[in-house]
């Protein structure tokens, strides 16, 4: 049996819900196997970030370098990068390493509001990550951050997703509508068309990790080898059911519920 292997570069979120523990979970609800470079530790639950500890540039680097000279990866997503020189050091080996499955998550700031990439750090994202990207995932307020756009419609999400592929150099774009009222409708560019992901609205506060989850289950339908439009229609599924299947814990905004998928699809339904 070929096993697939995925790599997630990312902050751990000590509550489970979203970083390094929501990527791995979904890898592993998906068959693949998940690898993990800290950037840094987020003291973190449910009612928000208390804390943020960065972990020392060298030290994420050589775990990227542990796992790329040994294990090798079909596959990798980037989620909280924190500061501008860790988006350096990564989009240096990532460039080195010669790997092409790249899924950026441009996180920024955590849902209770906490900053987890520098200001100083978006102009590094855009100029040096995106043209590395495979894929670029961010929410409406990243993609207005990185495009300079205001986004509201769904004609303004296609416009930014078209500018981070055309201009900004990203392979694809998925600007997601979770941000938006109304069904929360992602927009795909793939470099020629459009594509649109529609998906019923479920009223809940348990969306604690949305799109690290998201992201990674683009990033391990990739790392099996998927086109990019069958990863992000498994991965929308995915994040929908994970939604829909909330585990109703924690005293804030809970996580989302990673077995999900996988039971829908034991029983046929997914
Ligand atoms: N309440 C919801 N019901 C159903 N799907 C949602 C809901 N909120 C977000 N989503 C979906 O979850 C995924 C992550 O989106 P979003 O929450 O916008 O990302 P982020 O966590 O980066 O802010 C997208 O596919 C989005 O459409
Ligand atoms: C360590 C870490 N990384 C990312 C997020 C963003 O979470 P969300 O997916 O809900 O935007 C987070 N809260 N913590």
């Amino acid at each position: 049996m070929k096993v697939y292997k995925a790599l997630t570069i990312a902050g751990s979120d000590s509550g489970g819900g979203a970083g390094i523990q929501a990527d791995l979970k979904t890898f592993q609800m998906l068959d693949v196997y998940g690898m993990s470079a800290l950037t840094a530790i987020t003291v973190q639950n449910t009612l928000g970030v208390h804390g943020i500890y960065d972990i020392p540039l060298e030290g994420i680097e050589k775990q990227i370098e542990a796992v790329l000279s040994d294990l090798g990866a079909d596959a990798a997503k980037t989620g909280m990068l924190s500061q501008p020189e860790v988006i350096e050091m990564v989009a240096g080996c990532v460039r080195r390493s010669g790997l092409s499955q790249l899924v950026v998550d441009p996180v920024m700031v955590a849902k209770g509001g906490a900053s987890l990439l520098a200001v100083s750090a978006q102009q590094a994202l855009r100029d040096k990550l995106l043209p590395l990207a495979a894929v670029v995932t961010p929410n409406i307020p990243e993609a207005e951050v990185l495009t300079g756009l205001r986004i509201e419609t769904l004609d303004e999400m296609k416009k930014a997703a078209a500018l981070l592929v055309r201009e900004l150099g990203a392979g694809a774009a998925i600007v997601k509508g979770g941000h938006r009222s109304g069904d929360p409708t992602d927009v795909i560019f793939d470099g020629e068309s459009y594509h649109l992901m529609e998906a019923e609205r479920y009223e809940t506060r348990h969306t604690h990790g949305t799109g690290c989850t998201f992201s990674a289950a683009i990033c391990a339908e990739l790392a099996k080898g998927r086109t990019l439009l069958e990863a992000a229609h498994t991965a929308k599924q995915f994040i929908t059911l994970a939604i829909r299947e909330e585990l109703g814990i924690g005293q804030g905004h809970g996580p989302t519920n990673h077995w999900a998928y996988a039971r829908e699809k034991a029983a046929g339904r997914a």
